[in-house]
Formats: structure tokens, C-alpha cells, sequence
């Protein structure tokens, strides 16, 4: 019954999507509509050789671990593409003949940044959350994923909307908010899709057989609900044509610009640092084998950060027509907001207490320690860049994407490369990874290639900042513009390295963790992936 009624729903989305892909206003709409109708139609065909087969029940004691290890695969595929795509803009910035004449206007810098971001923070990061919020869900709660096959839907759903976001600003779709680009009909499929992430959760964290719910579930938990109220406010929009990708803004000037950096600053409070945390607050500890270092100062931190986090978003908005209040409040939210960050870390990095040794002895610890040290760093120079008289110099510089990048590849990527190296052993049921002398390597291009990154850009940022405030004695500007821009070649080219560096990182990773499943003997299969002792 249940495989006629999504035959059904199926065949109408197809059906649906082939009348939008006629009436498109833009290439954009009509790339997206034949998409869907072609993503519906491949999942109406799969469902129809499946229907009436007899339905494999999976036993209730066992983990729903197919899906975290499709999470893992997409992770690591789309980390690669990711990073891939940050080298190309980086090189298109040192090399702007890069932006080739007969790629335009596809291939340009404007169209493959919001790529590039899309990519590592959704399409990698995103994964990578649901993934381990999957798994880590399951195994602090002794219950199976709640909701059946909606593990799947997101999964599937969310791989949908990373394909459809991509295509639409490659096709010159987007809503020119930055980290929200997508287009009005993929914000309402996030929508959709991150609701069914939020029940599977919720239904797990509900089905418990454990009555505490431990702290790692806190923050994912004020993740997924945090995200979900900042994307529906930001994304307010009337479409102009329920045939084309344009849509007029529901907020205008200065409140929209308020709300976009309400929710510009609240996708790094929540998506890059809060779900994150989770992470932290579960493999670095199983990693370590050692408690976390104080249960206590978590839950004060989790509070603190909550609250602090949601009020910092005009740190982003300095100088502008935002009422002076209002940026102060953001600026003082924002240097509060250094106390439960650096709680957070401290607490990361001593659940190693007594467990130091490891840091010599097992790389996969070291990448999880670097990672939190990255996290302190990138929370220590964010509120010193939010006091005001800081931002008049670095806005508008590289010092700011510096900063982006110390907590995007030092802090998301390395705990992220950790939990994988972590997870797939486990996932796959081997005994150990393939090559640890690998993980060594890949700590050391990853982390040479970010101190590359970090601290190319600190100088360039720094330098351009100095260049365009200096007056002569007339109180002229001393220099043009241009010369600011010609000045940071060499600091491009030595970004760009960096990058490759962590991009081969993360290839080698890929090849790591590809022959831990393929070449490594399985474990015995004594119930490893069961909560219930099989009696
Ligand atoms: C190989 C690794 C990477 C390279 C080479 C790279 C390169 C770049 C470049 C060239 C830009 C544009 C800068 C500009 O407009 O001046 C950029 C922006 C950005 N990247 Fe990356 N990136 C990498 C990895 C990542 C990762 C892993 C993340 C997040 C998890 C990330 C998040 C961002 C964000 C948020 C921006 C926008 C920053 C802003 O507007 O202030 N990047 N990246
Ligand atoms: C206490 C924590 C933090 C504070 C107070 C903070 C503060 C700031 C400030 C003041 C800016 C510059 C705004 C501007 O001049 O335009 C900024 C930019 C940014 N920060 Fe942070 N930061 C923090 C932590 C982090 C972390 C951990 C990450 C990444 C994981 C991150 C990612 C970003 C990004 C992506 C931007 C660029 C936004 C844009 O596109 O303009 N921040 N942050
Ligand atoms: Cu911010």
C-alpha cells in the first residue's frame, strides 16, 4: 500500500517538474526542474522494481548505521569537491585569466564562490552533522533511529538540495545573501527535508533507554532547531514567478541586512560551532577513552553560548547605516562570547589530561586536538575583530577570510577529518584503519597548508587595511586601489599552495579510508553494531 502511495507522489513531483521545466523564465528554474523530474523519475522506477518484493525487516536491537555510512561516503566525496573548488577560486584570484573567456559566464569567480561555500559548509559540513548526529544520537540513546526509512529521506534529501543549489548558481540562480544563495524552491525543500531531520532526532532522543540525555545531543539538538527558525526568517521571499528562480526579499535595507547577518553570524554560532561541539563532546572523548573533563563546565557552556551567540550577528555590520546601538550590542555580545568559547575548548583539550602520551602515539587524537585549538584561536581573534575600532582595519580585507578559514579548515574540517577516521573502522566493521602513517601525513599537509592559508591572509589583510587609510600630509589617499590588488599577488599564490596542500590532505584520506574498507579483515561479527547483547 505504502510503495503505491509514493508511486503515486512520485509520478505527480515528475509530472510537476517536466510542466515547470517547459514554462522556465530562467536557466537556472529550468536546470533545477529537470533535476527533480529526473531525480523523481529514477526513485519512481527504483520504487516500482521494489514493490511487492518481501521487505527485509531489520531486527529492532541493531543501529540504523546504513545511513551514517552513506553520511561518511558523501562527507569525504563532497569535502574533495569542496576544497577542490576553493583551490580554483583561490587560483582564479591569483590568476584572473583563469576566469576563462569561453567558460563565461559559468565558470566565473561570482558564480563558483557561493560554489565553493555551498559546498564545503552544506554539501561537506552538512554531512558530515547529520552523519554523526545519526550516530551519535543512536549510541548515547541505545535506540534505533526513530522514523523507519526518514534517515534515508534526509540523506537523499539533502543530497537533492546540495545538487540542485549548485547547478542553480553555476546557471545564475541566487538570492545574493550570502551562505543563503539558494534559490525560493530549494529553500523550501531545506525546509521539508530539515523538519524530517529534526523528527528523526527527536524521535530517537524520545525512544531513549538511557534516561540522561548526554550533552553531545544538547548541541546538535540546538543546531538543527536553530537553524531551522534562522532559515525561514532569513529566506522570507515572494517568488516573481512560480516559473523562474527570482524572488523579492520579504525585509528591505537595513533590516535586511540586519537579518541576514542575524542569520549569516547564527549559521557559524550554530552550524559550524554548535553541531560541531556535538562532535567534540563525542569522538574526542571515545578517542581518548577518557571522560569528558568536566560534565559541569559543559552545561554552562552549552547555556552561555546559546545565549551569547544570537545577539552577535551585527559585529558583521559595523560602519553601516545599522543604527550605533545596535552594533555595539553586537560588538559586547560578541567579546562575552570568548568566556564559554574558550570553556568549550578547554574542556575538549582536557579530557586528554592523563591521556597526553596519546598525542605521540595515535595521529587520529592529534588531528581532534588541533582542531579545538583551531576552534580557540578562530574565537579568540573573532571577538578581538568584532571591537569596532579593530573592524574599521579588517573589514573588508582578506584578515576576514583568514579568520573564516582558521575556523573552517583548522577547527570544522579537522574535527570532521577526525570523527571519519574515527567512524569508518567502526561503520565497516574493521579491526583498524589501513595506515596510520597516512593519518600522519594527512595532519601534516592539512595543518602546514592552514598556517599557509591563515597566515598569507593576515598579511595581505592587515597590509590592504594599512594601504587604504594612509593620508599624506594633504590628507590624500596615498594609494589606488589597484595597487592594493597587485600588492597581494604573492599572498594568493601562497594561499593557493596552502590549499592544495589541504586538498591533498583529504585525497590521501579518501585512499585511507577506502582501503581500511577494502583491504582490512573484518572484526568478528560478534553484535558490534547491536545495543542489546543477543541472548
Ligand atoms: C582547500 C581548501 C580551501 C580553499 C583553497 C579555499 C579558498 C577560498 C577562497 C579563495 C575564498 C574566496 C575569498 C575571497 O572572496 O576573497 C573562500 C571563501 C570562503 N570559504 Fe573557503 N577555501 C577552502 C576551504 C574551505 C572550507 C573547508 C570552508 C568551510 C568549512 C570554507 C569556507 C569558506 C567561506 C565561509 C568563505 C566566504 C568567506 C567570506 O565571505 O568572508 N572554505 N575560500
Ligand atoms: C566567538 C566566536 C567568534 C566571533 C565573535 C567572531 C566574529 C567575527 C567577526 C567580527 C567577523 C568579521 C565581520 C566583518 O568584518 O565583516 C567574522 C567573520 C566571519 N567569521 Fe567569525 N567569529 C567567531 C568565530 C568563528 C568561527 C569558529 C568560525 C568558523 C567556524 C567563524 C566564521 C566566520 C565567517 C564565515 C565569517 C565571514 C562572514 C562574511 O562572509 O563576511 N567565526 N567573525
Ligand atoms: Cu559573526
Amino acid at each position: 500500500m505504502w510503495d503505491y502511495v509514493k508511486l503515486v507522489a512520485l509520478g505527480v513531483i515528475a509530472l510537476l517538474a517536466a510542466i515547470a521545466a517547459n514554462y522556465a523564465r530562467d536557466e537556472a528554474y529550468l536546470v533545477n526542474a529537470l533535476t527533480v523530474m529526473l531525480a523523481a523519475a529514477a526513485t519512481f522506477i527504483w520504487t516500482l522494481r521494489n514493490t511487492g518484493e518481501p521487505k527485509a525487516v531489520a531486527p529492532k536491537n541493531e543501529y540504523f548505521d546504513g545511513v551514517v555510512r552513506a553520511g561518511v561516503i558523501a562527507t569525504a566525496f563532497w569535502g574533495v569537491v569542496g576544497f577542490l573548488v576553493g583551490v580554483v577560486v583561490a587560483a582564479q584570484l591569483a590568476f584572473p585569466v583563469l576566469n576563462f573567456e569561453w567558460a563565461q559566464p559559468y565558470l566565473n569567480f561570482g558564480r563558483l564562490r557561493p560554489l565553493h561555500t555551498s559546498a564545503v559548509i552544506f554539501a561537506f559540513g552538512g554531512n558530515a552533522l547529520i552523519a554523526t548526529a545519526f550516530y551519535v544520537v543512536q549510541r548515547t540513546t541505545a535506540a534505533r533511529l526513530w522514523g523507519g526509512n526518514l534517515g534515508w529521506f534526509v540523506f537523499w534529501g539533502w543530497q537533492l538540495i546540495i545538487v540542485l543549489a549548485a547547478t542553480s548558481y553555476v546557471f545564475g540562480g541566487s538570492q545574493g545573501k550570502e551562505y543563503a544563495e539558494m534559490p525560493w524552491h530549494v529553500d523550501i525543500l531545506i525546509t521539508v527535508v530539515w523538519v524530517a531531520f529534526l523528527l528523526a532526532f527527536l524521535g530517537t532522543l524520545w525512544n531513549r533507554k538511557e534516561p540522561h540525555i548526554y550533552v553531545a545531543n544538547w548541541f546538535y539538538l540546538s543546531f538543527i532547531v536553530t537553524v531551522a527558525m534562522l532559515h525561514v526568517v532569513n529566506n522570507a521571499a515572494l517568488p516573481v514567478s512560480v516559473f523562474g528562480s527570482a524572488s523579492v526579499q520579504a525585509y528591505a535595507g537595513v533590516q535586511d541586512a540586519m537579518i541576514q547577518w542575524w542569520y549569516g553570524h547564527n549559521a557559524v554560532g550554530f552550524f559550524l560551532t554548535a553541531g560541531f561541539l556535538g562532535m567534540m563532546y563525542y569522538f574526542v572523548p571515545k578517542q581518548a577513552e577518557r571522560p569528558v573533563f568536566s560534565y559541569k563546565l559543559s552545561i554552562i557552556h552549552f547555556w552561555a553560548l546559546i545565549f551569547l551567540y544570537i545577539w552577535a550577528g551585527p559585529h558583521h555590520l559595523h560602519y553601516t547605516a545599522l543604527p550605533e546601538w545596535a552594533s555595539t550590542l553586537g560588538m559586547i555580545f560578541s567579546i562575552m562570547l570568548w568566556m564559554p568559547s574558550w570553556g568549550g575548548m578547554i574542556n575538549g583539550l582536557m579530557t586528554l589530561s592523563g591521556a597526553w602520551d596519546k598525542l605521540r602515539t595515535d595521529p587520529v587524537i592529534r588531528m581532534m586536538v588541533i582542531a579545538v585549538g583551531f576552534y580557540g584561536m578562530s574565537t579568540f581573534e573573532g571577538p578581538m575583530m568584532s571591537i569596532k575600532a579593530v573592524n574599521s582595519l579588517s573589514h573588508y580585507t582578506d584578515w576576514t577570510i583568514g579568520h573564516v578559514h582558521s575556523g573552517a579548515l583548522g577547527w570544522n574540517g579537522m574535527i570532521t577529518f577526525g570523527a571519519l577516521y574515527f567512524l569508518v573502522p567502526r561503520l565497516w566493521n574493521r579491526e583498524r584503519l589501513y595506515s596510520l602513517s597516512l593519518v600522519s601525513w594527512h595532519f601534516w599537509l592539512a595543518t602546514i597548508g592552514i598556517v599557509l592559508y591563515a597566515s598569507s591572509m593576515w598579511v595581505t589583510g592587515i597590509m590592504e587595511g594599512l594601504m587604504w587609510r594612509e593620508v599624506d600630509a594633504n590628507g590624500f589617499l596615498v594609494n589606488a586601489f589597484a595597487d592594493t590588488v597587485s600588492a597581494k599577488l604573492p599572498m594568493y599564490v601562497v594561499r593557493m599552495l596552502g590549499g592544495v596542500m589541504f586538498l591533498l590532505g583529504a585525497i590521501i584520506m579518501c585512499y585511507n579510508l577506502w582501503m581500511t574498507v577494502r583491504a582490512q579483515p573484518a572484526k568478528a561479527p560478534v553484535n558490534a553494531n547491536n545495543f542489546v547483547p543477543a541472548e
